[in-house]
């Protein structure tokens, strides 16, 4: 089988004029970044705003191996194959980031013959949003520090400074460091830490501003530190916000591209689940509902994570309500949490599916939490066996749950039309009845708690004296009310990521707790998770290349 690039790169793309007009789009909603590439104009949404909402699906898994179990190239296959069966479908997904790219995982444009294309420019650089979000975040530590150099009036602790520099690039010597060396010139000494562009509250709050006024008042909502006495510093202290804005006046833009059907596709925002909220912004999402009588988009890694950050975060946030969640297994991650060593998870393994099946139960058992009926996608890859897609399928059809195996990846849009068909039932049921977790009004401390007892199934949670100091003082400066990020570990439903499968007798360790008042959420980091991922000892950077006519090589 061709490579995922060589299958995108061998695809004759539409104009995306040509796309656009299938979406009910024309020119001047477009401003174009090639031939291939848009953005949507900040007037669609005053054209489009007061027509009826589709419906939508949200794609989640569960807790997945280092390579991830399909849930974008399962997006992008249900998209093109409800377009097949003539259905006006249009996927909303988050744009890759260069982190993983060059790291592990590989890209984000899906796989196979379900990936959204031109798929070398949407890994690298895009239309250059991440790049505006470090350069709108690293304006803001620049100013920070400067006032400081220029006398520092807002009296600014050096020693409490919560906002930190980022880096779109898994780099982890810039975790902790020192600067200001070097004398009065060169400004305050002081222990600074970078942590990776798509863990940002700028990138949360691209995600989950309305438009660009909103954008600016979040900006300028971002706490950045405390002075001397305590008193808390936001970045319109700075007067920050404004340039912040100028800088991210195109980022706010959704894009769109299409599949490798020809299909609509809007891309935009890119946080990760396990750090961040992992979910694309609310403006493309919106736009879909718009635009598609189906929109799919998708939250990132397991459920225990992109799943509940989508409810309990962006649809809170956003007044959204999933019709229906596609939940992706697949034979090798349900092997992995069944205790197979990755090197082994090509070989058939009745025994360990067996014992690792109890992973899709906790995430079944979670999504009924919510409300949202399920169709549980198999996604199929080449060294399943059938005894071992069909115990899967066998297991969910005892669970009376709806379940469909996914070809997705071989066949694009031809390979999900019993997946299609599925989600097509449970739309036509309409028997959503979508409510959040918890309530607003319950403590920073319970929320916590309720997710850790709830989604992930500890015992408890232990948070250290620090943490606890400061969700008390968020708490005490107003913040009790908004929603929980937990940034945890996604390989397993504790934060302990070698307790696969569904551990039970665990507690959840809060080690950190930070208020993003822009994104409007607490972020509290457990156990040993990072905001800035390292490099693998042979990162996939050393696998791509160029060639002297600029065909690029090696992306995956
Ligand atoms: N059915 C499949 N067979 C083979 N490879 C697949 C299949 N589905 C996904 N992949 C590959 O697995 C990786 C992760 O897929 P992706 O859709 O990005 O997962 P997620 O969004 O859940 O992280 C990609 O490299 C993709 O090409
Ligand atoms: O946030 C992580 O997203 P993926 O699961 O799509 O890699
Ligand atoms: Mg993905």
């Amino acid at each position: 089988m061709l490579s995922d690039i060589e299958i995108a790169q061998g695809c004759q793309m539409r104009p995306i004029t040509e796309v656009a007009a299938a979406a009910g789009l024309d020119a001047d909603d477009l401003e174009l970044y090639g031939k291939y590439k848009a953005k949507l104009s900040a007037d669609v949404w005053t054209k489009v705003k007061d027509k009826e909402n589709g419906k939508l699906v949200l794609v989640t898994a569960i807790n997945p191996t280092p390579a991830g179990e399909g849930k974008t190239t399962t997006s992008v296959g249900l998209g093109q194959a409800l377009c097949k069966q003539g259905k006006n479908a249009i996927i909303a997904l988050r744009e890759p980031s260069l982190g993983p790219v060059f790291g592990i995982k590989g890209g984000a444009a899906g796989g196979g013959y379900a990936q959204v294309v031109p798929m070398e420019d949407i890994n690298l650089h895009f239309t250059g949003d991440m790049h505006a979000i470090t350069a709108a975040n690293n304006l803001l530590c620049a100013m920070l520090d400067n006032h400081m150099q220029q006398g520092n009036l807002l009296n600014i602790d050096p020693r409490r400074i919560v906002f930190t520099r980022v880096m779109d690039m898994n780099d982890r010597a810039l975790r902790n460091i020192t600067i200001g060396l070097g004398g009065k010139v060169n400004g305050v000494p002081r222990e600074d830490h970078f942590m990776i562009t798509v863990a940002s509250e700028v990138m949360a709050i691209l995600c989950l501003a309305a438009d660009l006024d909103d954008l600016k008042k979040r900006f300028g909502d971002i706490l950045v530190a405390y002075s001397y006495t305590g008193k808390p510093i936001y970045a319109r202290d700075l007067h920050a916000e404004g340039a912040m804005t100028a800088l991210m006046k195109d980022a706010i833009k959704p894009n769109l591209i299409q599949t490798l059907e020809g299909t609509p596709c809007l891309m935009h925002g890119g946080p990760f689940a396990n750090i961040a909220h992992g979910c694309n912004s609310v403006q493309a999402t919106k736009l879909a509902l718009k635009l598609g009588d189906i929109a799919i988009t998708e939250a990132g890694f397991g459920a225990d994570l992109g799943a509940e950050k989508f409810m309990d975060i962006k649809c809170r946030k956003a007044g959204l309500a999933p019709d229906c969640i596609v939940l992706v297994a697949t034979v090798r991650a349900l092997k992995y949490n069944g205790g197979v060593a990755k090197a082994d998870l090509n070989q058939p393994n009745m025994d360990a599916l067996k014992h690792g099946i109890c992973n899709l139960d906790a995430h079944l058992d979670n999504m009924k939490k919510f409300g949202v009926p399920v169709v549980v996608a198999v996604n199929a890859f080449p060294t399943d066996t059938d005894e071992e897609m069909d115990f899967i399928r066998e297991h969910c059809a005892e669970r009376g749950v709806r379940v469909a195996l996914s070809e997705v990846f071989a066949k694009g849009g031809e390979g999900g039309q019993a997946l299609a068909d599925e989600v097509l039932a449970v739309l036509d049921e309409s028997k959503a009845d979508f409510h959040m977790l918890y309530e607003d009004s319950l403590p920073l401390e319970d929320k916590i708690r309720k997710i850790a007892k709830e989604i992930y199934g500890a015992l408890g949670v232990t948070i250290a004296p620090a943490a606890k100091k400061e969700l008390a003082n968020i708490t005490e400066m107003g913040y009790g009310n908004l929603p929980v990020c937990v940034a945890k570990t996604q390989y397993s439903l504790s934060d302990d990521a070698s307790l696969l499968g569904r551990p039970t007798e665990f507690v959840v360790n809060v080690r950190t707790a930070r208020l993003a008042a822009g994104a409007g959420f607490v972020v509290v980091e457990t156990g040993s998770i990072m905001t800035m991922p390292g490099l693998p000892k042979v990162p996939a950077a050393e696998k791509i290349d160029v060639d002297s006519n600029g065909k690029i090589t090696g992306l995956f």
